[in-house]
């Protein structure tokens, strides 16, 4: 689905990934780890048109995207929902405008079919009714979250793209948001791809995931090839479970 091939990101001639290769496959929950500043968001940017890699490629669905032409392009994008870490909703709209942003943005929809699809989204994310009148101010960390998902939702996406989702949660919604995240996967079949450092997130739903140390990909595989992995640079958080 998502193939990466020798990878290199810099910013301002630093080198940041240097030579990443995955193969993220269709359906699963896909985990990009690393200590704090390695280098996922930047990786994860690469797959979301943010950061040109310097050099190699990203295929998603057999299209090396950063090669594609504008039209195949602006289809590939979207397919893609993305979360960015801090939700970042606009302010003055409310929950409802928030969700239905992109669709007034990329459909033909009448504002009533927008209202009633955004309306479908809130639902699905697990959030009231009453809420789609209100605006972020007025909403908690973790439905700011779900507003942000439904956001990212809102097209149908084929992938799903999610800066650590888990991020300023307190415990109880933060496992509430990882099952949310399992639910879309099974009732959708998106495929989802996830930057976290919530190690019950690592061990309940992802399915496998990346390491990233020293500006290379140390590991690529599932939990229980990451518990055999004897260098596994995140041993200590992976022994707080
Ligand atoms: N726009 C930018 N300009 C210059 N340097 C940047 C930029 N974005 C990120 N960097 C640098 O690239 C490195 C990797 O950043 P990145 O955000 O990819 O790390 P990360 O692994 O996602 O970190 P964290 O877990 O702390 O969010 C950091 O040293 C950061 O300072």
């Amino acid at each position: 689905m998502i193939v990466g091939k020798d990878i290199v990101t810099t910013y301002n001639d630093r080198i940041i990934n240097d030579g990443a290769n995955f193969h993220i496959k269709s359906g699963e929950i896909y985990g990009l780890l690393g200590g704090s500043g390695s280098g996922k968001t930047t990786l994860l940017k690469t797959m979301i048109f943010l950061k040109k890699p310097s050099s190699g490629s990203v295929k998603i669905g057999g299209v090396d995207i950063w090669r594609a032409s504008l039209k195949e392009q602006e289809s590939i994008k979207l397919q893609m929902g993305v979360m960015f870490q801090f939700g970042a909703l606009f302010s003055n709209m409310s929950v409802l405008d928030n969700i239905g942003i992109m669709l007034r943005e990329y459909s033909e929809f009448s504002q009533n079919d927008i209202d009633e699809v955004a309306k479908m989204w809130l639902i699905k994310v697990g959030l009231k009714p009453n809420a789609m009148s209100l605006y972020p101010s007025e909403l908690s960390g973790g439905m700011k979250k779900r507003v942000a998902l439904a956001r990212a939702l809102a097209l149908s996406p084929r992938v799903l793209f999610l800066d650590e989702p888990n991020s300023g949660l307190d415990p109880i919604s933060a496992r509430a948001m990882d099952r949310l995240i399992c639910e879309i996967r099974d009732s959708l079949g998106v495929t989802i791809v996830m930057v976290t450092h919530d190690v019950d997130s690592i061990f309940n739903i992802l399915d496998r995931f990346l390491i990233v140390d020293n500006k290379k990909i140390v590991f690529e595989g599932d939990l229980k090839q990451a518990l055999e992995f004897k260098d596994n640079p995140l041993k200590d958080l992976f022994m707080m479970r």
